[in-house]
């Protein structure tokens, strides 16, 4: 049986004189991967930033897992089991990928900033507990044997694969990719499929914004396709493909 992980409904953003978003709603299963696609511009990013609350809307509402939701400091998000991956990549650069992971599971501890000065038996026992976890997230992303390499010195391909395992140390409910492909050559393409045909495996749920039409397209359960901040389509990547609309504003005209 399906299960609602997010449902969005009627979410509007505007800036000045400009409606970045209008009306908007999808609503994702869990264990599926959700695309999210649509022209530079089109309001992609700021429907990533509304979710994640970096953004406030002008309208909207949000229920995660079943229970309302209101997307606020980006911390608040975490806890509440939304994680997400950004366009250009934000990881701390001078940390060891082992490191970076480990600061995605600090949402979930619980010993807070007295077990960390004092460092208590409970705080170094957890600390133990999250560097195998971040490492395990590690292996499973891929990149094991890089742990201790500051994540500066890493491929473009794997601080993206890193930036994904930051994300999951937070045992989220939903993970938010934006582009992940982005910059990406033909084998490191293909090692993020297999690494998000895993994540969906393993029964997470993925809200996917990205470029490559044929990656989105191969990958996606649902997708919606966005228009200068309106909803042009939603369904299963052969109804949209084959909807007027989105071949007129988007597929037909090259698209990216
Ligand atoms: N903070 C902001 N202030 C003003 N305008 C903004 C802001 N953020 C986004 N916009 C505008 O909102 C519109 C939608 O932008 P957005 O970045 O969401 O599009 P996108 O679909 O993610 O595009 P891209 O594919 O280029 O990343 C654009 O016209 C953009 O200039």
């Amino acid at each position: 049986m399906s299960e609602t992980i997010l449902k969005v409904a009627g979410v509007s953003k505007r800036f000045g004189g400009l409606q970045a978003l209008s009306d908007v709603g999808i609503e994702i299963q869990r264990g599926q991967v959700y695309g999210l696609i649509g022209p530079n511009g089109a309001g992609k990013t700021t429907f990533f930033n509304v979710l994640t609350g970096l953004y406030t809307p002008d309208s909207g509402t949000f229920e995660l897992a079943g229970k309302p939701y209101t997307p606020t400091a980006v911390h608040e998000v975490a806890k509440a089991g939304i994680a997400r991956t950004f366009q250009n990549i934000r990881l701390f650069a001078e940390m060891t990928a082992l490191e970076n992971v480990m600061v995605g599971r600090h949402v979930r501890t619980h010993s807070g900033l007295i077990g960390a000065v004092l460092r208590t038996p409970g705080f170094k026992a957890e600390e133990k507990a999250i560097a195998e976890r971040a490492q395990e997230l590690l292996e499973y992303v891929g990149i094991g044997k890089y742990a201790d390499y500051k994540a500066r010195t890493l491929s473009y391909g794997d601080q993206r694969r890193l930036e994904i395992a930051r994300a999951l140390a937070t045992d989220p409910q939903l993970i938010a990719l934006d582009e992940p492909a982005a910059g990406m050559n033909a084998t490191e393409k293909v090692m993020l499929r297999e690494l998000i045909d895993r994540i969906r495996n393993d029964k997470r749920t993925i809200l996917l914004i990205e470029h490559d039409v044929k990656l989105v397209m191969g990958l996606c359960d649902r997708m919606t396709v966005l228009d200068y901040g309106k909803q042009l389509a939603s369904g299963t990547p052969s109804e949209v493909q084959k909807n007027p609309k989105v071949i007129e504003a988007y597929l037909g005209t090259g698209g990216h």
